[in-house]
């Protein structure tokens, strides 16, 4: 990795749920208390840490048996509820022997859908790293189901990590970083640096995932690419690994897929919109002279005159996706009018943007 040992800064650390279990579904106690040692070692280098833990589920299916077979929501309720209760109250005891506190938050995809939940959750997440507490993240399992939820953690981490503006984003897993084939074949060796805007390895990528994972690596590739073409730095590597994290700083030949940072620099409202796109509530077709405008490298919004048609139903200040002639989504934003008074405006050139720059992503 490149960081230099003493280059200090803001990092989300994602650990995923194999990392922390056993084959036999239990916590595993030696390797959480492993990593907190190595979080407090970053921590004691400078650091600000924000952990997204899974462990949840695959923690509480091993505390009890259900009277009754149970449908898979519920079970994933069930266990969610007793396993994050343990687990949190885990880390609680394990960097309280540091005097260190730790708190919990639980995160919904709604959290992240208004602007103003979005903004609860930064500024709870600014208040307590400022007092020195380690935000311990998670989905909140015990209510988000189906498509309420998040893909997986990894989506989550990549949300929370463009969210606090972080310099780096770790995602921790059985694996050490993603392999150019099938990562139990001998042949198959670890990618170590990808550069979005040159190498597609998507190929590579196979649908299998560990035991207890959810999105497996196609969804951390996603997020990974994302996240790094909006300038944060993502590294994919192994948590089982003893002193996996001290390692990615300090020894250069340390195993693990580096997603090289873009340089541009994205606003932080520029960055909710774009991961903002399923909250989408309607759209707004544009012609082919506002798109060669949008795509552009100019500051340019989206005003009237290039707008062709509205679909849906939405308020002012809701994120809209936007289309062009052949159909095809080229970004989000967020709108100044409702559906009704948009849809009067087509073709006008004398009002305010319909999107405005600031609030507006085009997917490049
Ligand atoms: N090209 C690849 N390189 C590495 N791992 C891969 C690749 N393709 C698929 N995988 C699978 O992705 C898994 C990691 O994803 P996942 O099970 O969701 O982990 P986690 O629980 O840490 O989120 C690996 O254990 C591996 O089986
Ligand atoms: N929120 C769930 C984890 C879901 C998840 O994304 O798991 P993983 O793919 O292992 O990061 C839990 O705590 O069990």
């Amino acid at each position: 990795m490149k960081a230099k040992a003493n280059e200090k800064c803001r990092i989300v650390i994602k650990i995923g749920s194999n990392v922390l279990g056993r084959k036999d579904g239990s916590l595993d106690i030696t390797r959480m208390s492993a990593l907190v040692d190595q979080i407090v070692e970053l921590r004691r280098a400078g650091h600000e840490i924000i952990l997204v833990s899974s462990g949840a589920v695959a923690s509480g299916k091993s505390i009890m048996k259900p009277k009754n077979k149970l449908d898979l929501v519920s079970a994933r309720q069930l266990y969610s509820a007793i396993g994050q209760v343990r687990l949190i109250n885990q880390y609680y005891t394990l960097f309280g022997h540091y005097n260190i506190i730790c708190g919990q938050i639980l995160a919904t995809k709604e959290d992240f859908g208004t602007r103003r939940h979005y903004l609860n959750q930064r500024n709870c997440m600014s208040v307590m790293i400022e007092n020195g507490i380690i935000p311990i993240v998670n989905e909140n399992d015990t209510i988000s189901v189906n498509e309420l939820m998040f893909t997986d953690n990894d989506e989550l981490s990549g949300l929370v990590a463009t969210m606090m503006n972080c310099r780096k984003l770790i995602i921790l897993s059985n694996i050490d970083g993603i392999y150019n084939g099938n990562p139990s074949d001998n042949q198959s060796k670890v990618i170590t640096e990808i550069n979005t805007k040159k190498d597609n390895i998507e190929e590579f990528i196979q649908t299998s995932k560990s035991s207890s994972g959810r999105g497996g690596m196609q969804t951390k590739y996603n997020i990974a690419r994302k996240i790094a073409e909006e300038g944060i730095e993502v590294i994919i590597a192994n948590g089982k690994k003893d002193n996996i994290l001290p390692d990615l700083f300090n020894k250069p030949e340390t195993v693990c897929t580096r997603f090289i940072p873009s340089a541009k620099s994205t606003s932080t409202v520029k960055k909710w919109i774009a991961h903002s796109e399923s909250f989408a509530k309607g759209e707004i077709h544009i012609n082919d002279g506002a798109k060669e405008a949008l795509i552009s490298n100019k500051a340019v919004s989206l005003l009237p005159v290039g707008i062709t048609k509205v679909v849906g139903t939405f308020e002012a200040d809701d994120i809209v996706k936007i289309i062009d002639e052949s159909g095809t989504q080229i970004g989000v934003g967020r709108t100044t009018f409702d559906n009704e008074a948009v849809s009067k405006l087509i073709g006008q050139n004398k009002s305010k943007p319909v999107i405005h720059y600031d609030y507006l992503y085009i997917d490049k």
